[in-house]
């Protein structure tokens, strides 16, 4: 079995703090390896303002360069928006691996409002990163109010692979305050370096597509 974290995310750019909590669990949970989800569309998030995949995908890559994170746009090729149908879709397609699902605690806040929640839980454990401005219990009140029963000790996290899913853990690094929001604030063209890049998805060596070069509307 390889063990694999997965963690989505738009990447709008890839930014430090990725990579950091990404080396940090890949060493707490003892991971082979750690994908990230570089997502066609949060369907949560408005396409204005969302640099094309192929420059978020190649920002990504750059940032997960000499490293066990590999960084992929699979969900444009298995056609998935969804996180509960990308998980499905990738369990079925990669047997030979364990995989754990990641996500800073600002998306277990709005976990709620993702589509069939309750089911990425049932799917794989779960890890949620502690996050500057983000705590667990009085943001994620409402998830919490589910998974409070499946939290796991932190201690045991690197035997994540004997859990039965629903299962959560809580990883807390050293507090890292970067964000996409104030790389786009400082420099709101920051995809044009990546422009006209001819692209190969690193995982899955599918082309990325680039119909809309331009940038954010
Ligand atoms: N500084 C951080 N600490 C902990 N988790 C983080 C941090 N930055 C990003 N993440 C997590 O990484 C994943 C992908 O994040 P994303 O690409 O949305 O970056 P972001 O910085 O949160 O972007 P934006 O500011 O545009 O919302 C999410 O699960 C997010 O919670
Ligand atoms: O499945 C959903 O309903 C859903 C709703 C919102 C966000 N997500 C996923 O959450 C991950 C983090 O997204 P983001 O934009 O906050 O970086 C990314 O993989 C998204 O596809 C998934």
């Amino acid at each position: 079995m390889i063990t694999t974290g997965l963690l989505g995310g738009s990447f709008n750019p890839a930014h430090g703090a990725h990579r950091a909590i990404s080396l940090n669990a890949i060493a707490a949970l003892d991971l082979d390896e750690l994908w990230w989800l570089v997502s066609p569309g949060n369907p949560l998030k408005p396409q204005a303002g969302m640099a094309p995949l192929p420059a978020r995908l190649a920002s990504a890559r750059a940032m997960a360069r000499r490293s066990p994170i590999r960084a992929t746009a699979i969900e444009a090729e298995l056609g998935t928006r969804y996180t509960v149908d990308t998980l499905k879709k990738l369990i079925r397609r990669y047997p030979n691996r364990r995989f754990i699902w990641i996500m800073g605690a600002d998306n277990l806040a709005q976990l709620p409002r993702w589509r069939d929640w309750r089911g990425i839980a049932r799917l794989m454990p779960i890890a949620v990163v502690a996050r500057p401005g983000y705590n667990g219990r009085t943001h994620a009140a409402q998830a919490m109010g589910w998974l409070r029963r499946f939290v796991r000790p932190a201690d045991q996290k690197a035997h994540w692979t004997d859990w039965r899913p629903p299962a959560l853990v809580f990883l807390r690094f050293s507090p890292d305050v970067r964000s996409a929001t104030a790389i786009r604030q400082a420099n709101p063209r920051w995809y044009e370096r990546y422009a006209g890049r001819a692209l190969r998805d690193p995982l899955t060596h599918s082309p990325i597509g680039d119909s809309e070069r331009k940038g954010p509307a």
